[in-house]
């Protein structure tokens, strides 16, 4: 398998950070504190967890009701509902700066995906820990463990739901694996302080297939317990998203998608996922 990461475009944020917003966050010792507790937090908490943004009762009629009610947060360790919160809080910001940036890259004005599109983004955090090769190999099996088969659900080749996927791996493994342009798997080794970004199902909807949704998986052939967190990033949970003008306009001008309503999408996402 070709390891040619160097194609892979890497984006350094900071400019875009300190062009449209406080670029304060980037630079706050606090954010690398929080991602050190929080992979403690999450090496403490178990094998998988995920949480969604609540959703308040009747707020998107029946198609909010599969959404909602309130995350279940573990007892132990004892701050992990405020990690997640900061966390999650942290990571929408930056989300949203990049959208403004990718907004632009794509001949728009940098709000486009704020609004009816996004102002009131939607996310999803999952923590996830695949077990090391040996055990992946021998005791873990979906038939013995809940946790192995909800790892090995998102481990397999799949695309993310929404806009813009922030992971966050563990520093010396390399498992994430995604598709390239040609066909090839090739890895996408963690860098120390950077998130891999893959762009989800929605981007590719608003762009017109100018970006491709990234297909991944995850292999981990390490002797290690590996640990992902991955933060992703949404529209608006009822928002219609269809191909944007200037996008259609730069493509060629043939609309390739129909609308897709990104709670439907969504729901039918993680229905499939979570069959048992
Ligand atoms: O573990 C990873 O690196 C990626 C996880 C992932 O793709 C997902 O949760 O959708
Ligand atoms: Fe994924």
């Amino acid at each position: 398998m070709a390891t040619d990461f160097k194609s892979i475009p890497i984006i350094d944020i900071a400019p875009l950070l300190a062009k449209w917003d406080d670029p304060k966050m980037a630079q706050d010792p606090c954010v690398s504190e929080i991602v050190k507790q929080l992979d403690q937090a999450c090496r403490e908490a178990g094998f998988f967890y995920v949480c969604y943004k609540e959703l308040k009762q009747g707020m998107y009629g029946a198609l909010g009701k599969p959404m909602e009610g309130c995350n279940q947060w573990p007892d132990s360790p004892q701050n992990f509902k405020e990690l997640m919160e900061e966390y999650i809080s942290l990571c929408t910001e930056l989300s949203r700066k990049i959208m403004r940036g990718i907004a632009l890259a794509l001949g728009g004005l940098p709000g486009e995906f704020e609004g009816e599109r996004g102002g009131d983004a939607f996310w999803v955090l999952r923590l996830i820990g695949y077990p090391e090769a040996s055990t992946a190999n021998g005791k873990c099996t979906p038939e013995n463990d809940i946790g192995c088969l909800l790892a090995k659900q998102f481990s397999g080749a799949h695309t993310d739901y929404g806009l813009l996927t922030l992971v966050n791996q563990d520093e010396d493994i390399i498992a994430l694996q995604v598709r390239n342009q040609s066909g090839e798997w090739i890895s996408a080794p963690p860098i120390p302080g950077t998130f891999v970004c893959n762009i989800g199902d929605m981007l590719k909807i608003l762009s017109n297939g100018l970006y491709e949704s990234t297909l991944h998986r995850v292999i981990n052939n390490s002797p290690t317990y590996r640990v992902c967190v991955a933060f992703f990033y949404e529209p608006n949970y009822d928002a219609a998203m269809e191909p944007l003008e200037v996008c259609v306009r730069r493509s060629g001008g043939t609309r390739k998608f129909e609308k897709a309503v990104y709670g439907e999408h969504l729901v039918s996402k993680v229905q499939t996922n979570f069959v048992v």
